[in-house]
């Protein structure tokens, strides 16, 4: 079992500053190729401040560690993240009483290129833990500084690679950027006595979300220079770069789902978003190639009917080449349509390249083999006994959450193709 994360002290109990030096404890020396980014590649690394206490959310555990479909939230960010290959170093903030619950988590969920270093008691200083761990000035340090860092929030676990590509494009270009949203309230300034002292013109602001890339030079010697007020009180990096460095970041037009989970409420969006996300992807993967056959109308039904829903097909042979993008995109539905053969080793094939992808360690992995069998060139007991391995196996392979069923459509040859296709669904 994975270690509970503890309750959090009082933030300012917490023991560790931004003057005392981060261990970063590497834990998975595999470091993925940097891939360019723009012209010529910059070496790209993330910090996520990982050390907060979640005081809003109202729950005694910290909101990074709040069960989301029963993994925490923050391992869903760490996964947006390390999907993309070319950030080499994800340094995580995390509390010396989270450390071993963090050190769980990785393990559990196979993240990959994570380094952990104390969080301090406010963002900045828990930020600018990660960036001392990256920085050429620390001597027991295996991680090497980045050209470009992101800094990215534990609690936004929606981040694509798109955002971080612009982000960190501009970086480079600008020397710091950061995600925006539209407001979607007014923003309004008060008067001491409580009154309403102006408010501002709403089209004309914008929300900070997250993530934002900055040079690394630039955003460290901010972060050197930064009085103990802003490191007490700020929370906007862009400022930092602005104030120290003279920057102006450049502002990129971010996506709904950026938004950071702050209230409990967030937690049942999150949820719902991851479900809505899994459920969206189709995989068709059929044997034949003859366009007449009633396996492709099911992928027309398909296509019809759930028109919300992504349907991808392949054929078998290309399956292999083309899983790891399947599941680098999230699949967690398949479809097998049999029309060649009424044995499953294409079945096992897919369901040993299923596991070996360890997407099944997050959600039940569905996979629905279909075969159609013609009852005039096939005899029946003979084809039955063949299927009929299948349950032994589902049994098995629902042990390791993937979940197996399989159809058999019996037909005679004489009434191909069906004439309503929705006897098939
Ligand atoms: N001392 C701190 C405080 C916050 N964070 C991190 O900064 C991110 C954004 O901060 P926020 O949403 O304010 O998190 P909390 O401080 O945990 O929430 P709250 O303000 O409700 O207590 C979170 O990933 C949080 O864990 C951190 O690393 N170290
Ligand atoms: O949205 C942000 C942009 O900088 C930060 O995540 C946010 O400001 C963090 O502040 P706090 O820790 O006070 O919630």
């Amino acid at each position: 079992m994975e270690p509970r994360p503890a309750a959090p002290r009082p933030r300012l109990c917490d023991s560790l500053g931004a003057d005392q030096t981060p261990s970063a404890s590497t834990l998975n020396a595999a470091r993925a190729e940097a891939r360019p980014a723009g012209r010529r590649a910059p070496a790209v690394a993330a910090v996520l401040p990982a050390g907060g206490s979640g005081e809003r959310m109202g729950v005694p555990t910290p909101k990074q560690f709040c069960p989301v479909l029963e993994r925490p939230l923050i391992s869903y960010t760490l996964q947006a993240l390390e999907r993309v290959c070319w950030i080499k170093d994800i340094v995580v903030a995390v509390t010396g009483e989270n450390m071993e619950a963090m050190k769980g988590i990785i393990q559990k969920y196979q993240h990959q290129r994570i380094s952990l270093v104390e969080a301090g008691v406010t963002r900045h200083r828990s930020i600018f833990n990660g960036l001392k761990a990256l920085a050429e000035d620390q001597p027991d340090s295996k991680l090497s500084k980045p050209e470009v860092v992101i800094i990215h929030d534990a609690v936004r676990p929606f981040v694509e690679e798109d955002v971080l590509l612009k982000v960190v494009t501009a970086a480079k270009e600008y020397g710091a950027a950061g995600a925006i949203r539209p407001l979607v309230s007014t923003v309004i300034s008060p008067s001491a006595d409580g009154c309403l002292d102006h408010s501002l013109e709403r089209a004309r602001h914008r929300a900070s979300e997250m993530p934002q890339a900055f040079l690394f030079d630039v955003i460290y010697e901010a972060y050197q220079q930064c009085s103990d007020y802003d490191l007490e009180f700020g929370t906007e990096c862009l400022q930092l770069a602005l104030k120290y460095g003279h920057i102006k970041a450049k502002l990129v037009e971010g996506s709904p789902d950026l938004w950071k989970v702050t209230y409990k409420r967030d937690l049942y969006a999150a949820e719902s978003i991851i479900k809505e996300r899994i459920s969206q992807h189709i995989c068709l993967i059929m044997d034949t190639k003859d366009e007449n056959h009633v396996g492709h109308r099911l992928e027309e039904v398909l296509k019809d009917e759930l028109n919300h829903v992504k349907v991808t097909s392949r054929l078998p042979c290309h399956t292999g080449r083309d899983l790891d993008q399947i599941v680098s995109e999230q699949c967690y539905s398949y479809v097998c349509v049999n029309v060649m053969t009424s044995d499953f080793e294409e079945i096992r094939k897919l369901v040993n390249m299923l596991e070996e992808s360890n997407l099944s360690i997050l959600y039940p992995v569905v996979v629905i083999s279909v075969y159609f069998l013609d009852y005039k060139s096939v005899p029946f007991d003979q084809k039955m006994e063949n299927l009929m391995q299948i349950r032994e196996y589902a049994k098995e392979v629902k042990k390791r959450n993937i979940l197996l069923c399989g159809l058999l459509i019996y037909y005679p040859q004489v009434f191909y193709p069906p004439q309503d296709p929705s006897c098939l669904t």
